[in-house]
């Protein structure tokens, strides 16, 4: 196969989003079919792909598993390799997530490991979610793709190349999704009293959902309500009839996301009143925990404390969310945060990780399930 770091730019350049990562499922086809098929088992589900090597002297199953989808971002990073795929970015690297499990895949194809390892490429993590329908149809399918233990990572802007960074128990938050619709009366701009706007309805809604968490949420729990779009109206002399907020909900255990959600309802339904419109609230897709199983967490950071080139760094939680936390809700395993050196953060139109990241983690991780 081609280097890691020309294997990377490859993807970066093909970014799809969620079930639609068609050239993205061929890309890693074509790869995984230059390699020694001898102990390889190539099933496709939906855009997504697993593959299993078969052990030589195997008492249970690894599984890795890595998302490859991108965002809806404008790339800014003004790369020679930026994305070809003018509205979407690898933005929150899963170019680099696919390119280490490509490693995974070349290396224990050539060199048979002892356990089975099965690498699980899957779609939409960013949304609408492909792990849970993904672990579906393994269960009414394919028990036999579904391992003993499964671990994954993501790339961490904020740490240094070489840092593996996780912790036992919970790592990131539960997450819902969250789409607002308000409907109100549209009408000229020079006569406000016959309609109703929705403009600043949703200015006031939007103002009136960040007290749910500065009056609502016990200061010394955590939550977080984002609106990351915002949209109304149609012409700057036409009083918006219809306003939709875009945006997520971030918690750290299902009751508070209760609450949160019961808030946002009752909000609601006070702008419905205060502003003569109406309102409907979709939650669309949500993701639970990431919580890590104490043993495999600790595993990982043990083995990054002796392996050459990496830290492990007992990291807190974080209110990011991940559709990995499915798998580990049946599955034992854990996941860690792999240090990517970047000025720009996750989900940036920047971000540019240091490509370093790709063959020390592919080296760490492929010795990690050597070991296991
Ligand atoms: C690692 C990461 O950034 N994950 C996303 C997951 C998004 C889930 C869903 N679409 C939502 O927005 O709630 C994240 O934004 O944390």
């Amino acid at each position: 196969m081609d280097s890691l770091v020309q294997i990377r730019r490859e993807l970066h350049q093909i970014p799809e989003l969620g079930f639609q990562e068609f050239k993205t499922q061929k890309y890693l086809l074509e790869k995984i079919a230059q390699l020694p098929q001898q102990y390889l088992e190539v099933v496709t589900w939906k855009t997504g792909i697993v593959v299993k090597i078969t052990g030589s002297n195997p008492t249970k199953t690894i599984g890795w598993r890595t998302d490859i989808d991108g965002l809806p971002i404008i790339e800014e990073t003004d790369l020679p390799f930026a994305s070809i795929h003018e509205e979407n970015m690898h933005a929150c690297g899963h170019d680099c997530h696919m390119t280490i499990a490509l490693a995974l895949v070349q290396a224990f194809a050539i060199n048979q490991p002892s356990q089975n390892v099965i690498v699980y490429f899957q779609p939409a993590e960013e949304g609408p979610g492909g792990a849970e329908p993904m672990l579906q149809w393994l269960k009414s399918e394919r028990a036999d793709l579904i391992p003993d233990e499964i671990y994954a990572l993501h790339i961490a802007p904020e740490y240094p190349v070489g840092t593996v960074a996780t912790r036992p128990g919970l790592l990131f938050a539960d997450t819902s999704e969250l789409f607002i619709d308000l409907k109100g009366l549209g009408g000229h701009a020079a006569y406000p009293h016959k309609t109703r706007d929705m403009t600043v309805a949703a200015a006031n809604l939007i103002l009136q959902l960040q007290t749910i968490i500065s009056r609502n949420i016990n200061p010394l729990d955590s939550a977080v309500i984002t609106i990351g779009k915002m949209t109304s109206g149609t012409v700057q002399n036409i009083i918006a009839e219809n306003a939709r907020l875009e945006g997520t909900i971030r918690t750290l255990n299902a009751e508070a996301m209760n609450d949160v959600k019961r808030r946002i309802e009752a909000i609601c339904s006070g702008i419905e009143a205060s502003f003569e419109c109406s309102i409907s609230i979709d939650y669309g897709s949500m993701y639970y925990e990431v919580n890590n199983n104490e043993r495999c967490a600790n595993a990982l950071l043990s083995f990054a404390e002796e392996f050459e080139g990496c830290n492990a760094y007992l990291c807190s939680e974080s209110m990011t969310g991940e559709d990995f936390g499915y798998f580990l809700k049946e599955i034992p395993g854990a996941l860690f945060w792999a240090g990517a050196n970047c000025e720009y953060g996750l989900h940036h139109a920047k971000l540019t990780p240091d490509e370093n990241l790709l063959s020390i983690n592919a080296n760490f991780v492929e010795q990690f399930i050597r070991s296991l």
